[in-house]
């Protein structure tokens, strides 16, 4: 598939610290990829970087295979991004801000009404001068200007920063759906684990300005936990996996938790079967992105 974003090796000083150190990665078109991190670990330096704001000691960034820092204007063409506080005229209504970039943007007036409706501006929101915005509302005009003219590659960094849970749900339920009707790609960060677990395809882990980890969601998801519920007895089920040196934390009446290492769930089961233990089921469980992130992050796994 084609990739819209390339980034090879990106090293970045700003003043005498390295912030960025051969960072690399690359999303293809109609992705949603999400960038994890926590506090100072580099993620807004990679997005500024990444749209020519920052320029780099080393390596380079394609975006649909024109170079950002040599042919910017052909690599940024059809590519918007929230980076940190939106600025606005605060004098001037919401849709007046909106109207500035009618010509850059090429859209008409109708489509900024549009646009705005669709990220939850009320028309009489859009006719209040800035400054008696919400952070909430300048969030959601952000998002309006960004979406105008409908970029191909849309960077979002924070985007979610004071909304409140319905605009939460309703910002996962915009993006959502530009991806699916218009085939917009995504780099989106954010510290809300459960936001990015729902909508991206792939995650591209940072920290100390290294990318640690990638992971496409489907391997997220992939755990070596599973379990069993059984109708045998709970001591002979557990007398059994003590034979085969199975590592279990016991959940409830009828159930068991095994961690597998290396071991095969379906020799298991046969072996369970062998000795006549009688199993109703045995489920996989989900890994989620939190579990994922306390692996890398907190256990230091992989840093
Ligand atoms: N202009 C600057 N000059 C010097 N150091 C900077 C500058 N901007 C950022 N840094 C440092 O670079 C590191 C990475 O910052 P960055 O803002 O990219 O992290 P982040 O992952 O976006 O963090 P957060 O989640 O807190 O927003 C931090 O240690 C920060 O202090």
């Amino acid at each position: 598939m084609k990739k819209v974003l390339e980034v090879y090796n990106i090293e970045v000083k700003l003043g005498k610290q390295t912030i960025l150190k051969t960072v690399s990665f690359d999303i293809e078109e109609g992705k949603i990829v999400g960038l994890v991190g926590p506090n100072g670990a580099g993620k807004s330096t990679t997005m500024k970087t990444i749209v020519g704001f920052i320029f780099p000691e080393r390596g380079k960034v394609l975006i649909n295979g024109y170079d950002v820092y040599r042919e910017k204007e052909k690599a940024l063409a059809g590519v918007d991004a929230l980076i940190e506080n939106p600025a606005f005229y605060e004098n001037i209504s919401g849709f007046d801000n909106l109207k500035l970039w009618k010509d850059f943007k090429k859209v008409t007036r109708e489509q900024i009404i549009e646009n705005a409706m669709m990220c939850g501006l009320t028309s009489e929101q859009l006719k209040k001068k800035v400054k008696k915005y919400s952070t909430g509302l300048k969030q959601r005009l952000a998002l309006t200007k960004v979406l105008l003219g409908n970029p191909k590659f849309v960077i979002l960094d924070e985007p979610t920063n004071g909304l409140d849970p319905t605009g939460k749900i309703e910002f996962k339920e915009i993006i959502k759906k530009v991806k699916k009707e218009k085939g917009t790609t995504f780099l989106i960060s954010s510290h809300l684990l459960d936001e990015l677990e729902d909508l991206c395809d792939k995650f591209v882990f940072i920290n100390n300005g290294k990318i640690i980890k990638e992971l496409e969601k489907s391997d997220i998801m992939q755990s070596q936990k599973y379990t069993i519920i059984f109708k045998s007895k709970k001591e002979e089920v557990l007398n059994v996996l003590d034979e085969l040196h199975i590592k279990y934390y016991s959940i409830g009446g009828n159930e068991v938790e095994i961690e597998l290492d290396g071991a095969d769930i379906t020799e298991i089961n046969s072996y369970l079967m062998s000795k006549n233990i009688r199993v109703e089921e045995i489920k996989r469980k989900k890994k989620d992105l939190e579990e994922v992130y306390r692996e890398i992050f907190i256990d230091n796994i992989g840093c």
